[in-house]
């Protein structure tokens, strides 16, 4: 497989994805928190991260309210200043300041501060393009995702889900070496579970 067809992917399932009616995406979105309430009660999570939709993804926003409400830490992803395709991750409050990174998408304004070291993250929730039945995640290309959870295995932490709508499933993700598989992906629909 080569890196032909990945790029291929991206731009079929974005199309799609975005081609959802805004009301499908906010039922979509209510669908999701009823699967993700239960997993972080059965995963005692006290603090994940989550990521604030764009380009047709799987909108969190209800499922961050339902976080807010119940004493669940909110962390976003933020792109590292200087540690070029690495991310750190922000707590995030209904009062936290926010500007555009250079993709357009909303982050928490830099305040070191507000930094949450990794190992704090019980279950980083990553956004991706295409998923398939074995777990294997496509993302918008940049290795964020990658290079974040490249070592979770060795501790079990943070634990990653993907969160995708059902329509971004595809028979089969050409992987390359250094794409790391989800042990777990969240659809409106279902839960899938790999470990
Ligand atoms: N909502 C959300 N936040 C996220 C991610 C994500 O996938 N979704 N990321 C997950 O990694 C990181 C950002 N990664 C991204 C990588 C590429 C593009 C993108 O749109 N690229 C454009 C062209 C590039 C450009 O404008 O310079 C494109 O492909 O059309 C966006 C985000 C961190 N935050
Ligand atoms: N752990 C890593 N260390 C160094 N480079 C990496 C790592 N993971 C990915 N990369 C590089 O990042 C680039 C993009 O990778 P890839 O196309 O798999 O991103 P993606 O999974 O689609 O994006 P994301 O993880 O941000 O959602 C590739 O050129 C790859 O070499």
């Amino acid at each position: 497989m080569t890196l032909i067809d990945r790029d291929f992917l991206r731009t079929t399932i974005r199309t799609r994805r975005r081609e959802l009616s805004s009301q499908a995406q906010q039922h979509a979105a209510r669908q999701l928190v009823t699967h993700v309430v239960p997993f972080l009660q059965k995963h005692q999570a006290r603090c994940i991260s989550l990521y604030l939709a764009c380009d047709g993804e799987l909108d969190t926003q209800p499922l961050i309210e339902w976080c807010w409400q119940n004493e669940i830490k909110v962390c976003l992803p933020v792109l590292h200043p200087f540690h070029e395709g690495h991310l750190l991750f922000l707590s995030y409050t209904p009062d936290t300041p926010m500007l555009l990174n250079r993709f357009r998408i909303p982050e928490p304004e830099m305040n070191s501060s507000h930094i949450v070291p990794k190992h704090e993250i019980d279950i980083i929730f990553t956004p991706l393009v295409a998923f398939d039945a074995e777990g294997n995640r496509l993302g918008m290309g940049g290795g964020f995702y990658d290079r974040t959870l490249e070592n979770w295995q060795q501790t079990g932490r943070p634990f990653p889900v993907g969160l995708a709508h059902d329509c971004q499933q595809v028979e089969m993700i050409p992987t390359e070496i250094w794409d790391i598989p989800l042990p777990a992906l969240i659809t409106p629909s279902r839960s899938w579970q790999w470990s």
